[in-house]
Order: structure tokens, then C-alpha cells, then sequence
């Protein structure tokens, strides 16, 4: 579905110090420098993929999705999404895609969100009986009742959410990108619009990139991740296999009837204990989980095991710190 190689793109920025002596000399001479955004990235992406394309601030996810949506040219480089390049052949390509950008809208501020999709409606030609049968589907999924008829302004940040996410869904795109659209939502929208994004990805088959700085989300939704640091792609392959690379510590805590005596297992270490209660770091190169359970329950009356391991936002700043991004 996407075929991205070799592409890379450099922004001319002015340079200049504070003060107001400094903004009169610029006027009149002016010092550039160059930041490269992408270097040489190149993936593909298949029909139905759900990829999580991560890495720090600044490392080029947003220039990379505006390359793939058209809005910005590459120096260089190859990209074809759907078979099309996206800044050559905009007005077609974009009725392929729904994007939001989690940090801006693109509904009209002041009218209400309903007017935004009938404008939407009629810029993406959409046949007046597939854009009913979309808006009742977006309306349920998404719970707009009651919102869409309130001017966007008035909206909190989640419910504003939603309708961006339906606004870019209404012409019934194949691909999905989506910058950071859960960026400052409370627990339960988080949840309601990753569940979304499940639902289209299996029900309709559509491809979703996704970017964000929460990595619950990543959990919840991609199998597969892009890591990108500095403008270059630096791994791409499957979250649990990192989740494999990185995981070589595990907490084990069981709760026993009442036993006064610690209890030491070889290849871990007791991070807790009470008299009814323990937790041991197991290092899982050195001892497994299951022997260390079985060597626990030998010697205690168990009445409770939980294995924890570390969340994968912990996975990924080490991946970042491996990296040094
Ligand atoms: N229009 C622009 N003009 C100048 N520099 C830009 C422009 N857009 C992006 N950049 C620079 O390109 C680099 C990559 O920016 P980009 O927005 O793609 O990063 P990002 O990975 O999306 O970051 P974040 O997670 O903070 O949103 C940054 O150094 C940024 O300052």
C-alpha cells in the first residue's frame, strides 16, 4: 500500500539572536541553516497494517506523514502510496486518505462540527447516500450525538477528538494517518478511540500509521513499529520482539500464608517481603519465571502469584538510550 525509499527532505531555517538589534540587522542580512528532517528513510506498509511510527520530538514523523499526505515534497527519494505520489497527484490521492493531526483541527472553529462535514461531504464528493450511511456509522461508533450540532469552540478536547477522527473518515478512506490523536485525552476517551481504531482496522480493512508519545497506545493497537531518530529509520519490526530483546527482568509476587522466614531463590532477587507476602526480580537469563514460581511454591503455601513485566514505555527509553536518540 505504501512504498517509501530513500526519501529525505532538509528545512532552511533563518538563524538569529534575541533583541531588537538583531531582528533590524536581519533584515537586511540574513544567516540560514539547514535541518535535516528525513534521511534516506524507505519502508513499505501493507494493506490492513496497523505500525506505530515512533521515536523522540523532532526525530521526522510528522514531516514523514505529510510527505506520505501530499502537503510536503521530498529533496529526494521515491514514495507511492496506492500507486500514486502523493504531491504529484494530491486531489486523488487524498480521497484514499483521512488524516488528523492530533494538534490541529480541521474543522471550522466557530460553526457547529456538523456544517465542517457537510463542507468535507461536498470537497471529497461524497454520494449523498453513502455520506448518510457513514455519518450513522461514525455517529454511533463514535458517540457524537449531541456534540455534532455544538460549535467546535465549545467542545472539550475529547469530543473534539472524535469528530476530527470522523471528519477523516467520512469519505470512507483506505488509510489512516494519525498524528498523536489521543495527545491530552482523559483515560476513557483514550480507550474509546483506540477501540475505534480497532474496529475500522478489522471491520473495514483500513490501514492506520500511527504516531504518538503514548505508548499505551502503541501497546494496544500496532503489532509492528517503525523507529525513527534523527531523520533515519532505526528499527522496524515487531513490538513483542522487543518487548523479547529488552524484557530480561521480571517481578514475581505471591502472596502465602503466614510463614516468618525469608526465602531466597537462586537467580533472583527479593526486592519485598512480610510475613504473608513477597516480591522477587527474577533476571530471566539466569533463572525462568516457572522455576522460580515452582521453587516458591515448594517451600510456601502459595495463595497468589502475579509476573510483571516492564511497561513499554520503560522498553522504549531504553531502546531510545541503546539508539542515543
Ligand atoms: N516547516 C518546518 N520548517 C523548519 N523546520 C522544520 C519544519 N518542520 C519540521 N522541522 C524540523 O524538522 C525536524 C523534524 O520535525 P518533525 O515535526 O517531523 O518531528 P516529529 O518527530 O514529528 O516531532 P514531535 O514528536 O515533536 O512532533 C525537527 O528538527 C523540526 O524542527
Amino acid at each position: 500500500m505504501i512504498i517509501v525509499e530513500g526519501l529525505s527532505k532538509s528545512f532552511k531555517v533563518a538563524k538569529r539572536s534575541a533583541g531588537v538589534g538583531q531582528a533590524v540587522r536581519a533584515l537586511f542580512h540574513r544567516e540560514y541553516d539547514w535541518v535535516e528532517a528525513l534521511h534516506e528513510v524507505s519502508f513499505t506498509i501493507a494493506p490492513g497494517e496497523i505500525v506505530g511510527y515512533i521515536g523522540p520530538n523532532g526525530a521526522g514523523k510528522s514531516t514523514t506523514i505529510k510527505v506520505m499526505s501530499g502537503i510536503l515534497v521530498p529533496d529526494r527519494g521515491r514514495c507511492t502510496v496506492m500507486d500514486r505520489t502523493p504531491w504529484l497527484e494530491r486531489i486523488a490521492h487524498v480521497k484514499n486518505i483521512g488524516v488528523v493531526f492530533g494538534q490541529r483541527t480541521q474543522l471550522w472553529w466557530d460553526v457547529p462540527v456538523i456544517d465542517s462535514l457537510e463542507m468535507l461531504r461536498d470537497i471529497y464528493d461524497v454520494p449523498p447516500k453513502e455520506y448518510r450511511a457513514n455519518l450513522k456509522r461514525l455517529t454511533e461508533a463514535l458517540e457524537l450525538d449531541g456534540i455534532i450540532d455544538t460549535p467546535v469552540r465549545q467542545l472539550s478536547l475529547g469530543q473534539r477528538m472524535r469528530c476530527e477522527i470522523a471528519a477523516a473518515l467520512l469519505h470512507g478512506p483506505k488509510l489512516l494517518f494519525l498524528d498523536e490523536p489521543t495527545i491530552g485525552l482523559d483515560a476513557v476517551s483514550k480507550i474509546a478511540v483506540r477501540q475505534f481504531i480497532k474496529t475500522i482496522n478489522g471491520e473495514k480493512q483500513v490501514t492506520v500509521i500511527l504516531t504518538t508519545h503514548d505508548m499505551n497506545d502503541i501497546e494496544a493497537l500496532a503489532r509492528r513499529i517503525l523507529l525513527i531518530g534523527k531523520g533515519r529509520i532505526l528499527y522496524d519490526g515487531n513490538l513483542d520482539e522487543i518487548k523479547h530483546r529488552f524484557t530480561t527482568r521480571k517481578t514475581v509476587t505471591v502472596a502465602f500464608r503466614e510463614h516468618p522466614q525469608t526465602v531466597l531463590i537462586p537467580g533472583t532477587t527479593l526486592l519485598s517481603w512480610t510475613a504473608e507476602r513477597a516480591a522477587y526480580s527474577v533476571d530471566t537469563l539466569q533463572a525462568s519465571v516457572a522455576e522460580t514460581i515452582a521453587a516458591l511454591s515448594r517451600q510456601l503455601d502459595l495463595v497468589d502469584v502475579t509476573v510483571d513485566a516492564p511497561p513499554v514505555e520503560e522498553l522504549m527509553a531504553q531502546l531510545y538510550q541503546e539508539y542515543r536518540i
